[in-house]
């Protein structure tokens, strides 16, 4: 096997862009990722625009695997491939790259910052262990931020790295971005691991002038220093302070060399509140601060990574991805501190356990074929073995093991537990699925339990597809499918005789069209675009019904299903899984999506089902419902009940309902804006946006200024020192805008707001011409909000129901 390893890895180390010292380094590793141990699945999730595929490309140069990193701004990354990624300088899809570094194996996936690719974010999230989220230092935490955050905390990934970006902009601020942190409440102890340092000139670091050239570890007790070309060195910081001055490493009356000692005994104290062991250590040590100075990392880090693996501290680090400042250090701590699959705790997994996998993507490929992205969650996957897919109920064979580096791939033989790969010849598995070994479910050897399915978010946007001909009909609904079937937050169906696709958002619509055109070489129009309205539960009293008899073969069958229909109070939340509704089972606890049942002849799968039709399409309006709660009591049923005809029934009876209880309130889609505009075209700005049915929530530029009632938390700031509640004010935070403003040649405002989705289908062209070419925007979705009553009367005349 290793043979063939090598002689691929040959092959490929002869083509652009595999330098020779990759290829070197894979020869050495190429075993690396065939020790669990080893492995760190992990994700780059942020904000849109912080710099992942950055980061990505850094830590792809740093590792030998590119000779000189690509930029996202000359379209020449390795990650962003895509015709649309290279031309928007924006990533549309995941990307999933093995990384050899040091002793370990990395599996990293580059992820999406746009809301409209969340889907992408989601099935990452659900496969990796850990993640590194990125946020731009001159902006703090984003709206996006706190989604992808969610996101993680959704799929229970619990161990995160931050990296605070971009430290070499005009205006960015370690501290600031440090306090959004705790502002943002994504972690009550961040725990800054690495300190930047701006310049090591006197004369600039006498003129403080923004940047970033080099990085203080706290835990290793080591300087970082990157020369103009990204190039570092690394040299061991003294043990007392009076050394420090006296060496070389620092001018000696470099600003910095007054808060090296400080941040350190503040990072060991914080840490040993969570570690009796590391407390120990502290209390034997001598007294006096060298002493804290000279304890070896090999001391702390244990205890930092059982700290990092329990979430009981968030560990941050700081740099330049686009001057590789800090892509080694954030490597290093990936690999100490991020878990590796035997550190967590699946549903059931192990080595010698039989083969259970998860397909978490499937894309399309015109050379390959159909690629199926997993992740071995137990056993080890081989080359020409059939699988059986517990979701769909169907057998498939795989033909060939790839690992993929973006666009380029290696052929395996295998895939062992915990790591993740790509394979080529399965049919009709879609990302969700779990695959298992065995022979089908009637086999002893096959696992029954299926692994947690990837939920994609709600469509927020519809537009007709018209194929330009009949003949065009079949090709279009092909495509159609196959493109859902690689990106399942892509919805289709067909109302009133017209093919609708569904989307998250008008840019996902965009590269949905732009895909069926180029990928798939179908010929259509794309018609209007709408947004996805939703209906409420009506007030009016619904009938008590709860029987529905039909007749099979001559006899009556009665099935009687006993629910609570109510809509969602102000405290009830609905749950993603059933598109912002929330169903209840007998025993009061949520019930599964009607994917999660995979027995076909589970009768709690097929009520489900019924109810997830009726919920789906309302008898007044055809909307999806939202925000409706169904609580199941009890049922009856003959026990030799057909599958279809429960689900059927159970339909019916809540539809009844439903249709009794009258038309309820209509719903549309919101989403967040910030909008960022010279200070003289602010009033035009934001009169539009009122006059849109827009809420200006905000009209100042940081963030930060939001963050009050944080009385219990408190932060360390760029000298590693605990900062009290009491400096967490708006002006602590504001630093960094007022740095910005005044390096700006002309008075920046940014507009925090909400307005509805519908009438912001065209705002770049609308704020091009109100700001004169100067305004920028960004959204994210904002859920749904029920409407006015004259808006209602709109929207029913828009969707036909008026
Ligand atoms: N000054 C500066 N610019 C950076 C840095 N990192 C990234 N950028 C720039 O920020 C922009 C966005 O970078 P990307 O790497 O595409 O960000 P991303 O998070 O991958 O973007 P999406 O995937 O589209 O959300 C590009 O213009 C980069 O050149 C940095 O460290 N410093």
């Amino acid at each position: 096997m290793l043979r063939q390893v090598n002689n691929n890895l040959l092959r490929r180390a002869n083509q652009n862009p595999w330098s020779c010292q990759w290829y070197c380094r894979r020869l050495l590793t190429a075993g690396a990722r065939d020790d669990t141990s080893r492995i760190r699945n992990m994700a780059l999730v942020a904000h849109i625009d912080s710099g992942k595929t950055t980061l990505t490309e850094s830590i792809l140069h740093k590792s030998s695997y590119l000779a000189t990193p690509g930029s996202v701004d000359t379209g020449s990354t390795t990650t962003d491939f895509l015709p649309a990624e290279r031309e928007r300088g924006i990533t549309i899809q995941s990307a999933s790259i093995p990384v050899e570094w040091k002793d370990w194996h990395f599996n990293l996936i580059d992820t999406p910052g746009h809301a409209d690719f969340g889907m992408e974010v989601e099935s990452a999230s659900r496969v990796v262990d850990g993640a590194v989220v990125l946020i731009d230092s001159v902006e703090g935490v984003e709206s996006q931020t706190k989604g992808v955050w969610r996101q993680l905390d959704r799929y229970n990934v619990p161990t995160r790295l931050m990296f605070l970006n971009k430290l070499d902009r005009p205006g960015a601020s370690f501290k600031s971005s440090l306090l959004s942190l705790l502002a943002h409440r994504l972690h009550p102890k961040p725990m800054a691991l690495s300190l930047p340092i701006a310049s090591f000139s006197p004369e600039d670091y006498s003129r403080a002038e923004p940047g970033v050239h080099g990085l203080v570890d706290l835990v290793k007790w080591e300087i970082w220093k990157w020369d103009d070309h990204g190039a570092s060195s690394v040299s061991p910081l003294p043990q007392t302070v009076e050394d420090i001055c006296h060496s070389e490493i620092l001018p000696f009356d470099h600003p910095i060399i007054p808060h090296l000692a400080p941040a350190r005994i503040a990072l060991l104290e914080n840490l040993a509140m969570f570690s009796e062991g590391l407390m120990e250590v502290l209390l034997d040590l001598p007294s006096g601060p060298s002493s804290y100075l000279g304890l070896q990392a090999a001391d702390i880090m244990p205890h930092l990574r059982k700290a990092t693996l329990r979430n009981d501290v968030l560990p941050v680090l700081c740099g330049s991805a686009m001057k590789s400042i800090g892509t080694e250090m954030v490597m290093n701590y990936v690999g100490e501190l991020l878990p590796s699959p035997m550190d967590v705790r699946h549903q059931i997994e192990a080595a010698d356990a039989p083969l259970r996998i998860l397909a978490w993507k499937v894309s399309w490929d015109k050379r390959r074929g159909w690629m199926t992205f997993v992740r071995v969650y137990s056993g080890t996957l081989k080359r020409q073995t059939s699988i059986y897919n517990t979701s769909s109920g169907q057998k498939e064979k795989v033909s060939k093991v790839l690992l993929l580096y973006a666009s380029e791939a290696e052929e395996v033989e295998t895939l062992p537990f915990g790591s993740v790969g790509v394979l080529l010849g399965l049919k009709y598995t879609r990302t969700g699925d779990t695959l298992v070994g065995g022979r089908g479910p009637t086999s002893p050897k096959t696992p029954q339990v299926s692994l947690r399915n990837i939920i994609p978010p709600p469509a927020v946007m519809s537009a007709s597809v018209i194929p330009k001909s009949h003949s065009d009909l079949d090709p279009v609904q092909d495509a159609l499918h196959a493109l859902s079937r690689t990106d399942p937050s892509v919805r289709v169906d067909t109302q009133e005789g017209q093919i609708l696709v569904h989307g998250l958002g008008a840019l996902h619509l965009e590269i949905v069209e732009g895909r069926l055109r180029d990928e798939w070489g179908v010929k259509f129009e794309f018609g209007g675009r709408r947004v996805s309205y939703r209906e409420g539960l009506g007030h009016g009293t619904s009938s008590n019904n709860n029987e529905w008899t039909t007749e099979v073969a001559g006899k009556p069958v009665t099935v009687a299903l006993w629910m609570a229909v109510t809509p969602l109070s102000e405290t009830e939340h609905g749950d993603p899984v059933w598109d912002d509704n929330l169903v209840l089972g007998p025993d009061g606890k949520a019930l599964p999506s009607p994917d999660a049942f995979r027995d076909q002849q589970d009768p709690m799968g097929n009520i489900a089902r019924g109810i997830a039709s009726s919920l789906s399409n309302s008898p007044h309006t055809s909307l999806a419902f939202s925000h409706v709660k169904v609580h199941i009591t009890g049922f009856k049923f003959p026990q030799e009940i057909s599958p279809s005809i429960l689900a059927g029934a159970s339909s019916a009876i809540l539809r009844d309902r439903i249709r009794s209880a009258g038309m309820g309130p209509v719903m549309e889609p919101y989403i967040k804006l910030k909008v960022s505009v010279n200070e003289d075209t602010l009033g035009k700005v934001v009169k539009d946006l009122t006059e849109n049915g827009g809420e200006v929530l905000d009209l100042a530029s940081d963030a930060i200024s939001t963050a009050s009632g944080e009385e219990e938390l408190g932060a360390y700031s760029t000298d590693g020192v605990y900062v009290p509640p009491e400096e967490l004010s708006p002006s602590s935070a504001s630093s960094a805008a007022a740095n910005s403003a005044v390096s700006s040649p002309r008075l920046k405002r940014t507009i925090h707001a909400v307005a509805p989705l519908s009438k912001m289908l065209d705002y770049s062209t609308r704020l091009r011409a109100l700001s004169g070419g100067h305004g920028l925007f960004e959204m994210a979705n904002a859920g749904f909000r029920t409407v006015t009553g004259s808006r209602k009367m709109e929207i029913l005349r828009e969707i036909g129901r008026a």
